[in-house]
Formats: C-alpha cells, sequence, structure tokens
C-alpha cells in the first residue's frame, strides 16, 4: 500500500486532478456547493463569479504544477474586509473533498492538494 501511494504522489498532481479539464469540472462543481451553502454564500454576494472561476481554476492548475500562471492578487489581499471564520474556511475544504471524491479523484492526490492550500489559512482567515 506504501508502494502504492509513492507511486502516486510522484505523478504530478496536476495531472492527477485531471489537467485544465478536471480542475475546471471541481471549480464548477465547487461554485455549486457554495451556492447551496448558506453558511458561506453570502461572503460571495457581490463577487463576479466568472471572474472567481478564471481565477481559482488558475491558481489550482499553477499551484498542481500546470502550465497556468495565476493572475489574480494575493491571498491576504482578495479576502481582506469579509471576516472569514475557521468554519467557513472548514466549510470550504469540505466542500472541496466532496467534489474531488464524486470526481474519483485519488485520497492522495486529494491530501496533496489540501497541503498546499493549508498554509494560505492565515491569509484568508480573520482579516
Ligand atoms: C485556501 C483556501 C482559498 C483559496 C485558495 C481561495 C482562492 C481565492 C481566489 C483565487 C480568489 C480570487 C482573487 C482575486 O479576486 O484576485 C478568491 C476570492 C474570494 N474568496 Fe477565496 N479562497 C480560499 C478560501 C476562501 C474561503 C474559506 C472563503 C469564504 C468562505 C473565501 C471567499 C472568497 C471571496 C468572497 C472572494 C471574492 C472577493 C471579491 O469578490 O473581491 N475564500 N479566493
Amino acid at each position: 500500500l506504501s508502494g502504492c501511494s509513492q507511486t502516486a504522489s510522484k505523478d504530478h498532481l496536476y495531472q492527477q486532478l485531471g489537467s485544465t479539464v478536471g480542475i475546471e469540472k471541481i471549480v464548477d462543481a465547487l461554485l455549486v456547493e457554495i451556492e447551496n451553502d448558506p453558511q458561506i454564500v453570502h461572503h460571495f454576494r457581490d463577487t463576479d463569479i466568472a471572474r472567481f472561476r478564471k481565477l481559482l481554476i488558475e491558481q489550482l492548475c499553477e499551484l498542481s504544477g500546470g502550465p497556468c500562471k495565476y493572475t489574480g492578487v494575493s491571498m491576504q489581499e482578495s479576502h481582506t474586509g469579509f471576516k472569514i471564520t475557521q468554519a467557513d474556511f472548514d466549510n470550504l475544504v469540505r466542500h472541496l473533498m466532496k467534489v474531488m471524491t464524486e470526481q474519483n479523484i485519488s485520497i492522495a492526490a486529494q491530501n496533496q492538494l489540501l497541503g498546499l492550500l493549508a498554509p494560505m489559512y492565515g491569509d484568508v482567515v480573520y482579516r
């Protein structure tokens, strides 16, 4: 088993997420989850969703080793003033795990992506 997970983690995360098409699917499903979550949807009331979608796809693509360049502003800047809570953050992570599981992304790849997102916590929450 440990041999399997080592092999998986050596593959490019970007490919394991299904490349750009897979990442687009993840983000689109995540947007539906956000829309249906009354705990967090209010944060996005004034957000240009088409722009947010494009930037999140770019960011996940670049972060996972794909050929994209993130063109948005810093995580700290974009989340300041929203007073996002730890519970909000946990909810978003839960939604992300759900949509990745639905798209048959391996647990190893999911954990790898979450490990790359976790350090952003301090820039996103309570700002
Ligand atoms: C590690 C976790 C997160 C990542 C990677 C992330 C990523 C992003 C990105 C790429 C943008 C666009 C930045 C730009 O406009 O230039 C953004 C904006 C935004 N994020 Fe996050 N985000 C995270 C967590 C959260 C959480 C937990 C919430 C609230 C539940 C949230 C709410 C928002 C909102 C409301 C905006 C839009 C701001 C605006 O309309 O100007 N984010 N996020």
